[in-house]
């Protein structure tokens, strides 16, 4: 793996993070801190991108579920970064697993 993913859910947690703070115009994520729905709209997006997810786990299209997983994950983080938890909660937890 290149060096330049090694800290890439870190950066994108810092990204996410800085969006909540400054809520900058023309950000997805500012829409999603925003949204009338409130948290329900990421709610409903991983609901989605898990459907979809499943789906190209089951047409076995590699490529997709790297897109769909990628999705996931940057949902999952603004969630955490809404509930006010940090990545190192998710790290935390699954360090204690092993
Ligand atoms: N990682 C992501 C990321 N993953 C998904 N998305 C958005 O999530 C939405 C997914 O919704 P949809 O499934 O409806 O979109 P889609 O393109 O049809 O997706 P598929 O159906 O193909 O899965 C799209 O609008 C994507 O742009 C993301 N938006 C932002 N980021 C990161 O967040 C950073 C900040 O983004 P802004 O807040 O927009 O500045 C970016 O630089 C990225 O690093």
């Amino acid at each position: 793996m290149s060096d330049d993913t090694g800290d890439v859910i870190d950066d994108l947690f810092a990204v996410i993070e800085d969006r909540k703070a400054n809520l900058p115009t023309d950000s997805y994520t500012t829409s999603l801190f925003t949204h009338e729905k409130g948290e329900n709209a990421v709610l409903e997006k991983l609901g989605e991108e898990t459907t979809e997810l499943i789906l190209a786990a089951k047409d076995d299209d590699r490529e997709e579920l790297a897109h769909e997983s990628a999705d996931i994950v940057y949902h999952l983080l603004v969630l955490l970064a809404m509930k006010d938890m940090d990545v190192d909660d998710l790290r935390a937890e699954l360090a204690e697993r092993r």
